[in-house]
């Protein structure tokens, strides 16, 4: 039997009054003293815990939850990453908005134990088996053992410089996602491509290699890159970056499945400064981005605000 039929009015006004003021009242307590709260965690899992009790659904009106990602690429030290997770521990970020910090592995730990929980930490890579005789790789395996819940693959630099394939790209996203990592899987065309009017055809072909090996895209977020804007100063448009977003809804419709469609998370990367987040983060098919340059300066704070 419902118990809720035997209470009055009265009793359900109370019950939600009571629900809102403590959760209002630990929120404040919480973000007007992070530190207070940090010191309780004895351990990693029990600060992730804490959050995971507290955490709402933040999502936007799509249903998604705007997500951006840090690309730290082959650049920090011990001192800069202090600095740097130092500033993000203590900036006020949007609570609707997911953060994960790819950083480089050597410094993945370091960083781990800097940051708060509710900011992730990704790999930029991993290979496609947990362990064996593969000198100089890491395995998702490795990354969740020291507390990385994410891993970037298919990179463009990874595709250009370490000449990966889709093929292996697709095989490592299998492998990461099979190990209960996140995946942040990257596409774009270079500007050979788009001025060949090949933008389409190239992302397509891209994704239809992820679709081959992906099963279940929980657990994916799409990070559409072109080439030609990254590191580049040359951001797309808004209206340019929508429309290959728009474009990628309507393959995942026709090629996946209309849920998978829209529901899953598609960040731009390219170029994104605080100056020019706010109105990409406009755009209805682009729910975060995938930051360089930039998620090294303490500007990275405004381009994760940038939907506020
Ligand atoms: O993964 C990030 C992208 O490569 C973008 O880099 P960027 O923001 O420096 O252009």
């Amino acid at each position: 039997m419902n118990n809720n039929q035997n209470r009055s009015p009265g009793d359900v006004t109370l019950d939600v009054f009571t629900g809102v003021i403590s959760q209002v009242f630990l929120g404040k307590f919480t973000a007007v003293f992070p530190k207070l709260f940090k010191c309780q965690w004895k351990t990693y899992e029990g600060q992730k815990k804490f959050y995971a009790d507290f955490s709402t659904d933040n999502s936007n009106m799509s249903g998604r939850k705007f997500c951006v990602g840090g690309n730290w690429k082959l650049n920090g030290d011990q001192k800069s990453i202090t600095e740097i997770c130092k500033t993000l521990s203590g900036a006020s970020l949007d609570p609707n908005t997911e953060v994960v910090i790819g950083c480089p592995a050597i410094y993945l730990m370091f960083a781990r134990n800097l940051l708060p929980c509710s900011i992730g930490v990704a790999g930029q890579n991993a290979y496609k088996v947990a362990k064996g005789a593969f000198t100089g790789e890491i395995s998702p395996a490795m990354l969740k053992d020291i507390g990385a819940e994410w891993v970037i693959l298919g990179h463009s630099e990874r595709r250009a410089i370490f000449k990966e394939s889709d093929e292996l790209i697709a095989e490592k996203a299998e492998h990461a996602l099979a190990e209960g990592l996140k995946v942040i899987a990257c596409i774009g065309e270079t500007l050979e491509e788009r001025e060949a009017g090949k933008t389409n055809e190239v992302v397509a072909r891209q994704m239809c290699a992820y679709a081959k090996k992906v099963r279940d895209w929980t657990n994916v977020v799409v990070a559409y890159e072109p080439v030609w804007a990254i590191g580049t100063g040359k951001t797309a448009t808004p209206d340019q970056a929508q429309e290959v977003h728009a474009y990628l809804r309507q393959w995942l419709t026709e090629n996946v499945s209309k849920e998978v469609a829209a529901s899953l998370r598609i960040q731009y990367g390219g170029s994104v400064t605080a100056a020019n987040a706010k109105e990409l983060a406009k755009k209805p098919d682009i729910d975060g981005f995938l930051v360089g340059g930039a998620s090294l300066k303490p500007e990275f704070i405004e381009i994760i605000n940038a939907r506020q």
